[in-house]
């Protein structure tokens, strides 16, 4: 229902559509109570009663003080009377100061109130909501729009479920009193009064509550749009987004658009706050006003005829007062209680959408130890991110053989990362299976699966935690010391943690005060020892999405010169666009439209001649010169001969030579022979001998190597004399920092 049906309903008719939300509201409400515990509800409850009838007992004392000054005074300080008017007046002051007593009391008690009740919230929404191992409902803009609300109002605590707990607690004491004035007016006057009085009263109450609802379900609607307001605040006030918010000086553009999302949410509300406040409130207000006279000019009248002592005149006129207050705001209990409500609300809905995602989950056979033993298959696997969206894989098959490397290739947006978010669970296939040795893997318990799955996404997680868990995360927390250091090491990343302030103990990140923060490519090799955490911790599928982008060239070599002796056994998957990552795989499968278009070894999609050649081509043109971009800042800086030996060395694999990757860990690798190439004049060559390779027709063999670069091969450097029909620039030979750099 949208905002312009509302403003076209009277406000009556609003109320009335929202009237058994409200009730069902009230409902949860009553059913969140008891979590505040039965001796702080017990005790809450039982001084609500007190001090609703407190201030009765004090107009009573007041009134008898006012009707006993007259003879008091006419008896003198030793009178009777004198003495009756003092007992009365400390009466009336220990009434007093009972009921500023309890106030303190009552706030205290309804904090604690909320507190619990909230907690338990808190604690209900991670225990159920988070329990799914699927993703897809955390994205639901329903399921955000929800979150971004009750969420907020849980950590504010002012408009949480707990806080109007508290506050319909609160109107005990208000009502008490209310009702127990009317009953002292019948009892001093007449039933008559009482009950116009008491009339008056709850009109304006209601009056104004019904004006209050109303306009909680107008803010209610507007949630998406504080959602935007939430974003563009966090965008001002959080560290992540500083650099580039003041680089780029969009500080008065977010504030600008913070500023504007705000009236978007405000201004319809306010713009219906006359309709929906003044008007009503004057109408009701007004009977309230002609009930009110009515009863205290009957009281007048029956004084002046001496009907009503001066005593129970003045009890009718107090009481009166008191009880009309009800139509006041309640400041501990009306804001609380209607936006709380929506709070709970929310926050129901939202445990709701989680727990019915995790629920579809639920259940599951163990994992077999140790699979995936022979492979993993993706049987015409299909998936959307959202129904009306295009499939993002559409019907696609990949064999994964276990124990082995693949790498997955193909351009921005292909569906790499989706593929293996589907391996992990972390989403479901619309149509098609995966299945690990044969058993599709929805079957297994879907937290067990996971635990067998080690994936390092390209945005993985910066803990701000200290080293021990950002490592440690990999084997579900486990942090024995030894195995933590062992993983950094293999990742290198021990001797620049070894050199934090705190070891293993240092919080990465600067907000701490004996934090650190680390370089892109540090934390790259802190989560990659991460990831082989998880594999100490039993993990038989390592996915790592694009590795190595921010290790520097040498860094990448290092890692790869040990990946297959760190995945030894594991089934690995990396996705990179790195071609000197991906071509140490194993396989390779190329994505494109959703399916797997090509497959297999480094060497034999070279020879293919299809999309990967065409990708590794132009990787490899931006670096040989081939292709030389009209732009001289697009060409690729020469890499000198200051460059550490060895750090730029890249194994040659002709077509049909063994991949670097496959060679077997520790094999020795055969000394590199010297490339030469067909570049474009001005292009660096290597000197010595001409390399030639086997390659698709076509296709000549060419390759820039820099002075000064040895150029060295993995398995036995084969050459076939003559013309190679390679591409130009698509060789083995490229220098291994102008890959990495690509
Ligand atoms: N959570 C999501 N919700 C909706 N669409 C998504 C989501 N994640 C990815 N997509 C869409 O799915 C498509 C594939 O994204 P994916 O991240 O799998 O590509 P990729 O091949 O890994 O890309 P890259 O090489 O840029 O990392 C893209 O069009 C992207 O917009």
């Amino acid at each position: 229902m949208d905002e312009r049906e509302a403003t076209d309903r009277s406000v009556w008719a609003e109320f009335t559509v929202g009237m058994r939300g409200r009730w069902q509201q009230r409902r949860a409400m009553l059913r969140l109570l008891p979590r505040g515990g039965p001796a702080v509800v017990g005790t809450a409850v039982a001084l609500q009663v007190v001090a609703g009838l407190l201030p009765i007992g004090f107009v009573l004392a007041t009134a008898e003080v006012i009707a006993g000054v007259p003879a008091a005074v006419a008896g003198g300080v030793d009178s009777e009377a004198w003495r009756e008017l003092r007992d009365h007046l400390i009466t009336a002051a220990a009434l007093f100061f009972a009921i500023q007593l309890l106030l303190p009391v009552q706030a205290f008690l309804g904090e604690l109130l909320r507190r619990r009740i909230d907690g338990g919230i808190r604690d209900r929404l991670m225990a159920d909501s988070f329990r799914g191992t699927g993703i897809a409902v955390l994205e639901d803009p329903e399921l955000l729009d929800q979150a971004a609300d009750g969420l907020t109002m849980l950590r504010m605590g002012h408009w949480s479920p707990g806080a109007a707990c508290a506050g319909f607690i609160a109107l005990l004491s208000r009502y008490l009193q209310t009702v127990a004035a009317a009953a002292v007016i019948s009892f001093a006057y007449a039933w008559q009064a009482g009950l116009a009085v008491l009339v008056a009263g709850l009109t304006i109450r209601f009056g104004y509550r019904v004006g209050l609802s109303v306009f909680g379900r107008i803010y209610r609607r507007h949630q998406r749009v504080r959602r935007r307001r939430f974003y563009f605040r966090d965008l001002l006030l959080t560290s992540g987004p500083a650099k580039e918010i003041r680089i780029f000086g969009l500080l008065d553009w977010v504030g600008s658009r913070y500023a504007e999302a705000f009236m978007q949410g405000a201004l319809p509300v306010w713009r219906q706050r006359r309709r929906i406040f003044y008007g009503p409130y004057v109408l009701y207000t007004l009977t309230a006003f002609v009930l009110l006279s009515a009863a205290l000019a009957g009281a007048a009248r029956a004084t002046a005829t001496g009907v009503l002592t001066i005593g129970a005149f003045m009890i009718v006129m107090q009481a009166a007062l008191t009880s009309i207050r009800i139509g006041a705001f309640i400041a501990e209990s009306d804001v609380q209680t209607e936006y709380g409500m929506n709070a709970e609300t929310a926050l129901r809905r939202f445990g709701e959408l989680t727990t019915a995602a995790a629920d579809g989950e639920r259940g599951g056979e163990p994992v077999p130890p140790d699979a995936p033993v022979r492979e993993i298959r993706f049987e015409q696997v299909t998936f959307r991110y959202t129904p009306d969206s295009p499939p993002v894989l559409d019907g696609l098959d990949l064999t994964i053989p276990a124990g082995a490397s693949l790498a997955i290739v193909g351009l921005n947006g292909a569906g790499k990362t989706t593929l293996v978010k589907l391996l992990a669970r972390l989403y479901e296939p619309e149509s098609g299976r995966i299945t690990a040795d044969g058993v599709d893997i929805r079957t297994f318990d879907g937290a067990a699966w996971q635990r067998r799955v080690a994936a390092i996404f390209q945005d993985f997680v910066h803990f701000e935690l200290p080293v021990r868990d950002n490592v440690g995360f990999g084997a579900a927390g486990d942090h024995d010391d030894a195995a933590v250091e062992d993983a950094l090491r293999r990742a290198g990343a021990l001797d620049f943690v070894t050199a934090l302030p705190a070891g293993l103990d240092t919080p990465l990140s600067r907000q701490y005060e004996d934090g650190a923060d680390l370089s892109g490519g540090q934390w790259q090799r802190i989560a990659i020892a991460r990831a082989l955490m998880a594999v100490h911790g039993g993990a038989r599928v390592l996915v790592l999405d694009e590795p190595t982008a921010a290790l520097d060239a040498r860094a990448e070599v290092a890692f790869f010169d040990r990946f297959l002796d760190l995945t030894r056994g594991v089934t690995s998957l990396v996705i990179s666009h790195r071609f000197s990552t991906v071509r140490r795989a194993d396989r390779i499968a190329v994505l494109e439209s959703g399916r797997v278009v090509e497959s297999g070894t480094h060497a034999d999609l070279l020879t293919l001649g299809g999309r990967y050649a065409e990708l590794f081509t132009l990787q490899a043109a931006r670096f040989t010169g081939s292709h030389p971009s009209p732009d001289p800042l697009d060409q690729p800086a020469p890499t000198g001969p200051t460059d550490p030996p060895g750090a730029l060395t890249v194994p040659t694999d002709p077509p049909d030579a063994p991949t670097a990757s496959a060679a077997p860990p520790g094999a020795p690798t055969a000394p590199r022979a010297p490339a030469t190439s067909a570049a474009p004049p001005g292009a660096l060559t290597a000197p010595s001998a001409p390399a030639t390779s086997a390659a698709p027709p076509g296709v000549p063999a060419a390759s820039a190597v820099p002075p000064g670069i040895p150029a060295a091969s993995a398995g036995p450097a084969q050459h076939s004399a003559g013309p190679s029909d390679r591409p130009a620039g698509l060789s083995d030979e490229l220098p291994e920092e102008a890959v990495a750099d690509a």
